[in-house]
């Protein structure tokens, strides 16, 4: 668990950070999203002390940061960060084995990492372990970055704008991807991002921030549901909270008895999922695979239905 306690930082006469207090359970992800310039950045940069806050605490299970040597603090800490930071000389492997390798792990151990991570990145080892990062796509590129935040099996991992440089097709493939292997490995993860589509796709909880301070901290379903504050709202983009809405909603929560034509949908897909498909094939309800059908009409009301 990471406590941020009444976490303030100023740069002169700008607060950059103020007061801010949330917690974070192990094995979720939080994302904090915000516009430009809110203090987001700041805020994850002083968890692991790349900024020293001017005031407030940061407890990691319950051990306050403040009382930690930096450096070994930060190995504790996987970060990654926009534009991935490799070293364009080492290969893959070595970048990926930088942290372990600071650590003193053995040879061995550290190359079982390696193969272990590309394989979790759906990067075939024998492929790509011997490679350059200037050899790989914008994509794999990022993909190594995040692989090496995670090498050492950090007790928490910071993101900041971790798919920011990517097109939108393949971010959302890192999304997926990010999404599946910290419920792979249980990791705590800490994301930001300018994105609120990203932060409600990606978080278990969301810390909208506005200058400096933090204005919302819940589930995305509960933003959705009930926006703190106009800035919330505007974050959210009032038009697109129907299909927000229906984006965390899956087709099991809709099935009724019955039948209907065409392809089938999957009980796990998303109402937005169904809804497009309805649209696309031009039909009134869609079979479910694993039995039952649901229809047009039942997804609209639910995207009617006052949040
Ligand atoms: N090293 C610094 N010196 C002076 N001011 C700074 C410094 N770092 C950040 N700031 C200021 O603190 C405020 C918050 O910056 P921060 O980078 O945390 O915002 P952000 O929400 O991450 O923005 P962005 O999405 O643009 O990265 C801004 O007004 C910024 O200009």
């Amino acid at each position: 668990m990471i406590e941020i306690d009444q976490l303030t930082k100023r740069f002169g006469e700008t607060t950059a950070v103020d007061s801010v207090s949330m917690t974070v359970e192990t094995g979720t992800i939080t994302v904090i999203v915000g516009t430009s310039g809110s203090g987001k950045s700041t805020l994850m940069r002083m968890i692991n002390r790349l900024e020293e806050p001017t005031s407030g605490q940061v407890r990691i299970n319950g051990e306050a940061t403040g009382t930690m040597t930096p450096h070994l603090l930060r190995r504790r800490i996987g970060y990654a960060i926009q534009g991935h930071g490799l070293f364009p000389h080492h290969t893959v492997a070595r970048n990926i084995g930088a942290v372990p390798r600071l650590l003193g792990w053995p040879k061995a151990q550290i190359a079982e990492r390696v193969d272990e991570l590309l394989t979790l990145f759906s990067m075939a080892p024998d492929a790509f372990r011997d490679r350059y990062p200037g050899d790989l796509s914008g994509g794999q590129q990022q993909r190594v970055g995040v692989a090496r935040a995670l090498a050492s099996r950090p007790d928490v991992m910071l993101m900041d704008e971790p798919f920011g440089a990517l097109d939108p097709i393949i971010r959302h493939r890192a999304q997926e991807d990010l999404a599946r292997i910290q419920r792979q490995l249980g990791s705590t993860i800490i994301l930001v991002t300018h994105d609120m589509e990203e932060a409600i796709r990606l978080g278990d909880r969301v810390a909208v921030m506005d200058k400096g301070k933090l204005v919302q901290y819940a589930r995305p379903s509960e933003i959705i549901a009930n926006p703190a504050s106009t800035f919330v709202r505007e974050m959210l983009g009032d038009e697109d909270r129907p299909l927000r809405q229906l984006s965390l909603m899956h087709v099991s929560d809709l099935i009724e008895a019955g039948d209907a034509d065409g392809v089938a949908i999957d009980a796990d897909a998303s109402l937005r999922e169904a809804l497009s498909a309805c649209l696309w094939s031009g039909r009134d309800a869609l079979p479910v695979a694993q039995g039952g059908r649901i229809t047009l009409d039942a997804i609209r009301a639910q995207a009617e239905q006052p949040a």
